[in-house]
């Protein structure tokens, strides 16, 4: 099946400064992607790529089989988008600006905007303007979701919203998935991500660390700790990818992908390894191994 968004190789650079670096990634039909990245890891421009507002220097994207350097408009038509400052006619009721916004789909946009207006609690009779920050944000949803698109691309949803909102907000994604809609969120809110993404890409500096299910990432990801006998004595690497170490006192610790099923056997018995344990980690922590540069990686740079 033809993936909903592709990137291949893609990437853009303003000046000197690299904001995105190759990154290829194919998301499927049916599922919310989350992008999480840290502040200028290259989410906007990404998106922007998307949606036909930049241009890249180099590689391939569609969207819903468009390419989106030559059919922004038509792309931009067929999914909805929400930016991360959504621009809204600040003097219209959000009556108003949804009667202004069905001229430009089929029938039936308004009278689903109506549903979706009332679903989200939005006051109809106070001006855009002087309506709360998540309040305006369901407008912008409502605004970009009542035609029912086969793609949604929201750029950091849940900034500024209350945490009822953002769950009410973040549901409402799984169930656009649910129904075979698919959706691109870009986020910092890890702990929210990990709650409602099926699929999970991390970019760091304009480069993608990682793509994958977020089941399978976290299931093979794991941490490892070990108690030493003495603060001086250095365990060996536990086997598989290492990602970071990190040594307090007598405690050493590895964020590790891949370890193998019987990888205690043998490990650290002479180098003075009194306790081992490992649990699985959560998505912070595999964020923080990919992202943190101040973190030890005693191996090679994580690739996708
Ligand atoms: N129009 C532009 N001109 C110059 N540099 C830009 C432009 N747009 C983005 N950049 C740079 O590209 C890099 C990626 O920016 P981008 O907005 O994509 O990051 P982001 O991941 O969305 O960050 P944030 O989470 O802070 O919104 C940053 O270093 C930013 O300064």
């Amino acid at each position: 099946m033809q993936p909903v968004i592709s990137l291949d190789h893609v990437s853009k650079r303003f000046g000197n400064n690299i904001a995105l670096d190759r990154v290829s990634i194919d998301i499927p039909a049916g599922v919310v992607f989350a992008l999480l990245g840290e502040n200028g890891a290259g989410k906007t421009t990404l998106i922007r790529i998307l949606t036909g507002f930049l241009k890249p220097d180099s590689g391939h994207a569609s969207v819903l089989g468009c390419p989106c350097e030559f059919a922004g408009l038509e792309i931009r038509r067929a999914i909805g988008y929400v930016s991360d400052a959504p621009a809204l006619y600040e003097w219209m009721l959000p009556a108003e600006i949804g009667w202004f916004t069905s001229a430009f789909y089929e029938d039936g946009f308004l009278d689903r905007y109506h549903e979706l207006i009332a679903d989200f609690d939005v006051p109809i009779d106070v001006r855009l303007k002087n309506l709360s920050k998540g309040q305006r944000a369901k407008v912008a949803l409502a605004l970009a979701i009542a035609h029912d698109p086969e793609l949604l691309i929201l750029d950091e949803p849940t900034s500024g919203l209350d945490p009822m909102v953002r769950r009410h907000f973040l549901e409402s994604m799984v169930d656009r998935a649910a129904l075979g809609r698919t959706v691109l969120l870009s986020s910092h809110q890890i702990g929210e991500v990990e709650r409602v993404a099926d699929w999970v890409g991390i970019i760091h500096q304009g480069h993608l660390k990682i793509v994958e299910p977020l089941d399978a990432l976290k299931s093979s990801t794991w941490i490892v700790t070990a108690t030493m006998d003495d603060s001086d004595a250095v365990a060996e690497l536990p086997p598989g990818k290492v990602l970071t170490e990190l040594r307090s006192g007598r405690q050493m610790r590895w964020v590790v992908q891949d370890l193998p099923g019987d990888w205690q056997s043998g490990y650290g018995s002479e180098c003075g390894v009194t306790n081992l344990s490992a649990t699985q980690a959560t998505l912070e922590e595999i964020f923080v191994a990919v992202c943190d540069d101040r973190a030890h990686r005693p191996t090679t740079e994580v690739t996708p």
